[in-house]
């Protein structure tokens, strides 16, 4: 059974439908992608999850129980975490109190009375931002502050861990140390969903790809059938210029995606 359904989702903001009878799963011990062009929905899926947007109709479900009703914190109680497109930390705090307030939140009682520095330590460096404990979380480049999120998530010790283009902001050796990371992530069982516009990244950490284009999941594959889906071409070149791509070939067509 899959930790996370999500089924026939629909949102729709005035005329506009964000997300159109959306279904899809993610696994534990996988990492799976959310992917799609500019406002196809990913980010408003991503609310319909975590509770901060109601759908229209269509239900979640998280470890085989329905939460579609259920609260942000209840969720979040329940074992989700997840990653803004925008940076959500807390500025004027250091990078280790950022971690430590998550982590002694979701303790509770428990980590009011025996704060966790040990582990919170422990969770820097293993996100590979150890150096920066220290410093204020509104001085620190944004590659940082992203891995200082997912520092925040891990605090909650999260069974379903989403990502909303968490490797915005890294170079290019900082985003593969980040796949192997979300890779280890995902081996010690955990479930993890990520929306990213660097293919590079998606296809190469991916088990399992999901295409929305226009609220609609259009395809859902492995990375290799994902880059020679047809549909999936379109949806990210446009009819037109797929024609293009086409008469070019292949090879032009999966450096594209
Ligand atoms: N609160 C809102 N009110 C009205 N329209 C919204 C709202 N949130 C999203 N939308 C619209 O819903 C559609 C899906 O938006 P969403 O942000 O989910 O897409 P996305 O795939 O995450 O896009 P991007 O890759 O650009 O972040 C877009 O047309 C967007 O303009």
């Amino acid at each position: 059974m899959p930790l996370l359904e999500v089924d026939d989702v629909v949102v729709q903001f005035g005329g506009v439908t964000a997300v159109d009878h959306a279904s899809f799963v993610a696994e534990a011990g996988r990492v799976t992608g959310l992917i799609g062009p500019n406002g196809a929905g990913k980010t408003t899926c991503f609310n319909v999850i975590t509770g901060l947007q109601k759908p229209n109709r269509g239900r979640v479900r998280f470890d085989g129980r329905d939460i579609t009703r259920l609260s942000v914190p209840r969720r979040s109680r329940r074992g989700m975490a997840r990653t803004f497109q925008r940076l959500e930390a807390f500025g004027s705090l250091s990078v280790r109190e950022n971690v430590r307030v998550a982590r002694d939140i979701h303790r509770g009682i428990a980590g009011l009375v025996r704060p966790a520095s040990a582990d919170v330590d422990g969770l820097l460096e293993r996100v590979g931002i150890a150096a920066y404990a220290d410093e204020r979380a509104d001085s620190i480049p944004t590659g940082t502050a992203r891995l200082l999120e997912l520092a925040r998530c891990l605090a909650c010790d999260p069974q379903l861990l989403l990502l909303d283009e968490p490797s915005s902001g890294l170079d290019e050796q900082e985003t593969d140390a980040f796949g192997l990371l979300l890779a280890r992530l995902a081996a010690e069982g955990r479930a993890i969903v990520m929306v990213e516009h660097d293919m590079d990244l998606v296809m190469s950490v991916c088990d399992e790809i999901h295409v929305l284009d226009f609220g609609r999941v259009i395809a859902s594959d492995a990375p290799g059938a994902i880059r020679a889906n047809p549909d999936v071409q379109r949806a990210y070149l446009g009819y037109s210029d797929v024609d293009e791509a086409e008469a070019l070939g292949e090879q032009t067509m999966e450096m594209v995606l």
